[in-house]
C-alpha cells in the first residue's frame, strides 16, 4: 500500500506535511491538495508530475562530480522526499544502485560520521540503553514490516567501523523497497554501537570507543534485542546483516527456530550463489557433481556460499559428507584441516568442511599451494583480500578445465580477488565469471561482454517480502533454497547457453515476485505459515509491492 495523501489519517498541516518524507510530493501537490492542506504559498506555484520531477533529478545528477557527491545528493533526496527518491532509483537503477550499495556504500561508511548532515534514518542502540531496549523501540513513530540490524563488526569486507557501518542497513532497506516494494516508512535500519575494537581515527566519530562487551553481556544484550523486536513488532522480519563471524553463526543458530529472521550475508549470500551457480553450470553444460571447488575466505559468506553449493550436490544416492568432499577452504591459515585444531574450535563453522585426507607433507599453506594440490574447477572469492586471485593462480584453473567457474566476491570493489577484465584476460576469455560488486563489460577481442553482479541482493528482498506476506513463523533452509531455485529459473535457456548467469537487475520487481512466490510456497508447504494461501502466489506478491507513486 501506498502512503497516501488522501488518507484519513492525515491531520498534518502544510508546513509538517512538506517536512513529512513519506507524505510530500514537493511541487506534485495538485492545486486541491495545496488549499486542502495549508500548503498555498509554501512551495513554489507550478504544478508537475513525478516524471518531471524526475527529469530535473537528472539533470542535477549529471552535474555531480563524484560519486560520494551521488551519494550525499541521494540522502538528501530521500530525507526530501522519499516517493520522488525511489522513483528515481528505479528509473535509473544500473546508475544508482552501485552508489546506493556496494561499491559506494562501501566508502560512505568508512566517513559516515564526517560526512553526517542531520540524517535521522533507523535507530542505533547502544549498551546503555540495556535494560530498556523494549520502551525505547516504542520512540520510533510507526509499525515496522522490516529490520535490517547490523553491529557494525564486518561492514563488507572493511572490517570492525562501529557505528559507521549504518549506511548498510540504511542502504539494503532501499533495495528491499526498490527490489520487492516494501513500504519505506514501514521498515527500520538499527544499528547495535556495541564499541568497536579498531580506534576510530576521527574526531566526529558518532558511536561508543569502545571495545565490544564482553562476551556474556554481548549476548545477553542481542536476546534482549531480539526479545524487544518480537513484542514491539510481532509480525516483522529482522535480517541480520554484516556480523562478524564471530557471532553470526552462533546468532543465527539462536534465533532462526523460534523467530522470522535470516542471516543475509550467510543465507542471502549462499542463495544468490547457488542460483549464478547453477546457471554457470547450465552455461557450461557440467552439472554441480562435476566441480571441485576452492574457496579463499570462510568466514560468514564463504561457509554460507560452501553449503548452499553442497546442497546442489546433495541427492539420493549422494549425502551431504560425500558432497562436502568437493570442497576446499582456505582461510587466513592456509587449507582448513582436521590438524588445526585451534582454528577449528574457535571457528566451529568451518568444521563441517576441514579436510582429514591431505597426505603428510603436502604444501597447503597458501591459494597456490591449495590450487595445485586439489585441481579445482572453481574458485570461490570471499576473503577481502583484492587482487588475490592472480593471473598464476586463473593459469593453474585453467589447466583443469576447459570453462573455470571463478566467482570474485569481496566487496566493495577495492577488496574484490579479481577483477573481471583482469580474469578474462588471464583465461583468454574462457572463465565464467561473477563479482560482488557491479564491473563494466568486459572487452574481449573486440567484443563487449556483459558481467554479472552475484549479490545478495537479487534475493534478499523476495525472501523478506515472501516471509512477510506467508506470515512465515521461521524462514527455512528450504524456503532459501527454493528461493535460489526461482532466481535462477528466471534466466530462460536460451538466455543461459549464451552465458547469461542472472537476469537484468532491470526486472527486480518481477524477480523478487517469483522469489518471495517461492519462499511462500515452501511456508505454506512446511505448515509454517500463518497466512491464508493465495491463489496466485506471484500475483499476490506483485500485488503487495509498494507502487512508487503520489
Ligand atoms: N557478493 C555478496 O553478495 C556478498 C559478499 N560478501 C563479501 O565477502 C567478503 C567476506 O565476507 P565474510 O565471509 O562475511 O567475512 P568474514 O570476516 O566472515 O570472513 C573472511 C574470511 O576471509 C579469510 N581471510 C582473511 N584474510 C585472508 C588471507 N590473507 N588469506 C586467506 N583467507 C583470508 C578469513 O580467514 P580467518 O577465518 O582465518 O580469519 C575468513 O575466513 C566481504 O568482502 C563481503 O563484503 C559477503 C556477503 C555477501
Ligand atoms: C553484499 C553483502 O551483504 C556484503 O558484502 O556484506
Ligand atoms: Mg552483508
Amino acid at each position: 500500500m501506498n502512503s497516501r495523501l488522501t488518507d484519513e489519517t492525515i491531520t498534518m498541516n502544510g508546513y509538517e506535511l512538506i517536512r513529512n518524507q513519506f507524505k510530500n510530493k514537493d511541487t506534485a501537490f495538485t492545486q486541491e491538495e495545496r488549499e486542502a492542506h495549508g500548503l498555498v504559498g509554501l512551495i513554489p506555484p507550478c504544478v508537475e508530475t513525478i516524471e518531471q520531477q524526475v527529469a530535473r533529478c537528472e539533470v542535477q545528477w549529471k552535474e555531480l562530480n563524484t560519486v560520494m557527491d551521488k551519494f550525499i545528493y541521494l540522502y538528501h533526496l530521500q530525507q526530501a522526499n522519499e516517493t520522488l527518491y525511489f522513483k528515481f532509483l528505479l528509473t535509473h537503477i544500473e546508475e544508482t544502485l552501485p552508489i546506493v550499495y556496494t561499491p559506494t556504500v562501501g566508502a560512505a561508511c568508512v566517513q559516515y560520521s564526517d560526512i553526517w548532515r542531520s540524517w535521522p534514518k533507523g535507530m542505533y542502540l547502544n549498551a546503555s540503553m540495556a535494560g530498556s531496549i523494549r520502551k525505547i523501540l516504542d520512540n520510533w513513530y510507526n509499525e515496522v514490516d522490516i529490520i535490517v540490524v547490523t553491529d557494525g563488526t564486518r561492514i563488507l569486507g572493511l572490517g570492525d567501523i562501529g557505528i559507521n557501518g549504518h549506511g548498510i542497513p540504511v542502504g539494503k532497506l532501499a533495495l528491499y523497497t526498490v527490489g520487492a516494494g516494501f513500504d519505506p516508512s514501514r521498515v527500520l535500519p538499527i544499528t547495535l554501537d556495541l564499541g568497536t575494537n579498531n580506534d576510530p581515527l576521527s574526531p566526529f566519530y558518532m558511536g561508543s570507543r569502545d571495545g565490544h562487551p564482553d562476551e556474556d553481556k554481548y549476548v545477553a544484550y542481542i536476546d534482549e534485542f531480539v526479545a524487544a523486536v518480537k513484542d514491539k513488532w510481532s509480525s516483522c522480519v529482522l535480517q541480520f546483516e554484516d556480523f562478524s563471524k564471530v557471532h553470526a553463526f552462533e546468532l543465527l543458530e539462536r534465533y532462526r527456530y523460534e523467530n522470522r529472521t535470516f542471516n543475509d550475508d550467510i543465507q542471502g549470500t549462499g542463495c544468490i550463489a547457488a542460483a549464478t551457480f547453477v546457471n554457470a553450470c547450465r552455461a557450461t553444460n557440467t552439472t554441480p557433481r562435476d566441480h571441485r571447488f576452492i574457496f579463499l575466505g570462510a568466514g560468514a559468506g564463504g561457509v554460507g556460499v560452501a553449503e548452499a553449493l553442497a546442497q546442489l550436490l546433495v541427492g539420493p544416492d549422494y549425502t551431504i559428507e560425500q558432497a562436502r568432499k568437493h570442497f576446499y577452504l582456505v582461510d587466513s591459515r592456509g587449507l582448513v584441516t582436521t590438524a588445526d585444531e585451534a582454528n577449528l574450535a574457535a571457528n566451529e563453522h568451518k568444521r563441517p568442511y576441514a579436510r582429514d585426507d591431505v597426505p603428510a607433507g603436502t604444501p597447503v599453506r597458501t591459494l597456490m599451494d591449495v590450487v595445485k594440490y586439489a585441481k579445482p574447477t572453481a574458485l570461490m572469492g570471499l576473503s577481502t583480500i583484492p587482487g588475490s586471485f592472480t593471473k598464476e593462480i586463473i593459469g593453474e584453473a585453467c589447466k583443469n578445465t576447459e570453462r573455470p567457474i571463478i566467482f570474485a566476491l569481496s566487496n566493495p570493489t577495492s577488496k574484490c580477488e579479481i577483477l573481471a577484465q583482469q580474469c578474462s584476460d588471464y583465461s583468454h576469455g574462457k572463465a565464467v565469471y561473477a563479482s560482488g560488486s557491479p564491473m563494466p563489460d568486459v572487452d574481449f577481442e573486440g567484443r563487449k561482454i556483459p558481467q554479472y553482479q552475484c549479490n545478495n541482493m537479487y534475493v534478499f528482498p523476495g525472501i523478506g517480502h515472501g516471509a512477510m506476506l506467508a506470515q512465515a513463523k521461521i524462514i527455512t533452509e528450504e524456503m532459501i533454497s527454493a528461493a535460489a531455485t526461482a532466481c535462477a529459473k528466471y534466466v530462460p535457456d536460451e538466455e543461459v547457453v549464451k552465458g547469461v548467469l542472472l537476469p537484468r537487475l532491470k526486472d527486480i520487481r518481477e524477480i523478487s515476485a517469483h522469489v518471495a512466490a517461492a519462499v511462500m510456497e515452501v511456508a505454506f508447504e512446511q505448515g509454517h505459515a500463518m497466512a491464508e494461501r493465495p491463489a496466485d502466489l506471484v500475483q499476490y506478491a506483485r500485488d503487495h509491492q509498494w507502487k512508487v507513486q503520489y
